[in-house]
């Protein structure tokens, strides 16, 4: 295995170099398939279409894949540096606009909206959690004219991608819903701490108590249900599973034989700016690298799978999205679609427990003995609906924080970016108490924001209006959510605990009643952030489908231009996290 700061492994070479099919990335050079951004999407794509995993025999293309960043630094592979990368040049560093009707509690007004430029993209920082989704959600893409994205369609790539380690496959009902021989590591969080594993458990006992059932495998025979949270790296020595890790480096991508002929470049440091067309009909694209402007062609395909802030700026600044839009941005339209609309994304919103200062299991308060080699937080994770709907409404993360954790002020300050009003009363109440912190992520939104780009030079930053909790719907089900968890008072362990929620410092609901209605809908709307996971600005859908931005296949209607599946596509957010679908 190469070094880890070394991307040029067999296979893996910067199309600068020359190598591959020796055709270095020279002005005026000519690839089957140029994909722009090397994230989940792109590096998977990419590296699928060279033939890396391929059945043996079958034929690779000629790929090149653009990135804007360079290598993921070492912090990006080890799991327990988890956010170490954040705010840093690794960071695109976007935020929300100021003052929307959610996200009161955020530092500064506004969220920062961490995106990956490196290798591997957002895959490359993120939190690692792996969850395919509810088969339904796919279905649903394919009654909205995505064909070929109905669950049974899709299920095998699910599976073509996971390496699954870990001892729950000795167990038949286990092994059948997943496989161990794809690039992709995933495994089950574990402790060697016995006393974690005893609170998880309280925990997990706990939830049944309110209906929310302990099951084995979210990501097997049902989503509902709790369970130990599932990551995207391997076991120890644990290592980030990022798309660079999987696909890029050392040509793995899938462990397969490769398919003949085929050749992927990878250009670091190469910004693409805008799509070539001819006509209607996208031929190449135009990258800045160095200082120097370079046009490269393809002869099949270009595929944009430049994230969901990325992908809409260079539609754009190509000419395709609406009149207005493009006027603002001194563009000529050639194609008229709704470009940077319909914003989606999962907020959280978390409430904290805490106790009587000696804390109900355990009186030792041991200090967990967190390891770099997986996720750094002890957690779980689930699936609820509080409705008779059925696919999940919310996704459920407790996370479990001894006395007086470091990692409290860690995640709410630095990760989560609360103001003192939030932080504060929960490392206070942590000072003497462990904390049960359950997150709530709404799976489904129905509120919609919108990204309004003033500049097609992609480092300029975009108004990104998230749109949160705008649709009743959504803060309905959120309230009832936090209802359902305020319930775990109730629950053996908890009352015999003393435990109640955190009382936090919210202005915005200081003339509301505590515990109505009006006060937990008015604590949902301050607390809302997002978790990362915009999509739905170039958006699928059948040809002619509301707001749909793509045609069935993946060309854009009647430019030619193409798009994996990336988020940015995502025609209605599925219950899932967002790389595995990538
Ligand atoms: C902090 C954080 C935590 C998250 N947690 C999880 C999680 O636990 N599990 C999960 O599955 N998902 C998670 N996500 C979401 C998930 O990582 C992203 O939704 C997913 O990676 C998006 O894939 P993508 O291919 O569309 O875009 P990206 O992965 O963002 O890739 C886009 C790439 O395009 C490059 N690019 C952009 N513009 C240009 C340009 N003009 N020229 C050249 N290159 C360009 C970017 O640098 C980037 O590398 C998280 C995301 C973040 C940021």
């Amino acid at each position: 295995m190469c070094d880890i700061s070394v991307c040029e492994c067999a296979g893996t070479r910067d199309a600068g170099a020359g190598a591959g099919a020796g055709r270095p990335a020279v002005d005026g050079a000519e690839y089957d398939f140029v994909v722009v951004g090397a994230g989940s999407g792109g590096a998977t794509v990419a590296a699928r279409l060279a033939g890396r995993g391929a059945e043996r025999g079958a034929r690779g293309a000629r790929v090149l894949l653009l990135e804007a960043g360079g290598n993921p630094p070492r912090a990006s592979v080890v799991p327990g540096l988890l956010g170490s990368l954040a705010y840093s040049s690794h960071d695109w560093n976007y935020h929300s606009v100021r003052g929307e009707r959610a996200g009161a509690a955020q530092r500064g007004g506004r969220a920062p909206l961490t995106r990956g430029k490196m290798l591997g993209g957002c895959s490359s920082i993120n939190s690692m959690m792996y969850t395919r989704g509810n088969p339904e959600d796919f279905n649903e893409w394919a009654r909205m004219g995505c064909e070929n994205w109905d669950w049974d369609t899709v299920y095998p790539y699910f599976l073509k991608s996971e390496g699954y380690e870990g001892p729950e496959l000795s167990d038949p009902n286990f092994a059948a819903y997943h496989n161990t021989e794809g690039p992709m590591k995933v495994t089950k969080q574990r402790f060697n701490d016995p006393n974690v594993d005893l609170k998880l458990d309280v925990l997990l006992q706990s939830l049944q108590e309110i209906g929310i059932n302990s099951i084995e495998d979210y990501n097997g025979p049902t989503q509902f249900g709790i369970s130990r949270g599932y990551f995207m790296h391997s076991a120890p020595p644990g290592v980030r599973s990022s798309t660079a890790e999987c696909f890029l480096r050392g040509g793995r991508g899938g462990g397969g034989a490769g398919g003949a002929g085929g050749s992927l470049h990878v250009l670091k440091h190469a910004l693409a700016t805008r799509v070539l067309l001819r006509g209607a009909a996208a031929v190449g694209v135009e990258l800045t690298r160095h200082n120097k402007t370079l046009h490269i062609f393809a002869t099949k395909e270009v595929i944009l799978s430049a994230g969901a802030i990325g992908t809409p700026r260079l539609l754009l600044a190509s000419g395709i999205g609406r009149r207005d839009d493009l006027e603002r941005l001194n563009v000529k339209q050639i194609v008229d679609l709704p470009v940077g609309y319909d914003l989606q994304d999962h907020l959280i919103v978390p409430i904290a427990f805490t106790g009587a200062p000696t804390s109900f299991v355990d009186q030792q308060n041991p200090n967990p003995k967190y390891s770099l080699d997986y996720f750094p937080y002890p957690r779980l994770n689930g699936f609820f609906s509080v409705s008779d709907w059925s696919r999940p409404q919310l996704q459920l993360s407790p996370y479990y924080f001894n006395q007086s954790s470091p990692l409290v002020f860690k995640a709410l300050n630095n990760s989560l970016n609360y103001v003192e009003g939030v932080v504060e009363p929960i490392q206070k109440a942590n000072a003497d108490s462990e904390i049960f912190m359950m997150c709530l992520i709404l799976l489904h939104p129905k509120s919609r924001g919108r990204i309004v780009y003033h500049s097609v030079d992609p480092l300029a930053s975009p108004d990104i209006y998230l749109g949160y909790l705008t649709h009743d719907d959504d803060l309905s089900i959120m309230r009832e959510g936090i209802k359902k968890m305020l319930r775990l008072t109730e629950s053996r362990y908890f009352s015999g605990w003393g435990a109640r929620a955190v009382r936090l410092a919210l202005p915005t609901c200081a003339g509301l009643e505590y515990g109505s209605d009006e006060y937990w809908e008015c604590y949902a709307l301050a607390l809302a952030r997002t978790v990362w996971h915009q999509a739905g600005t170039a958006r699928a859908g059948g040809a002619g489908a509301r707001g749909a931005c793509w045609t069935r296949r993946c060309a854009c209607a009647g430019s030619g231009a193409c798009a994996w599946w990336t988020p940015a596509r995502c025609p209605r957010c599925p219950a899932a996290t967002r790389t595995p679908p990538s």
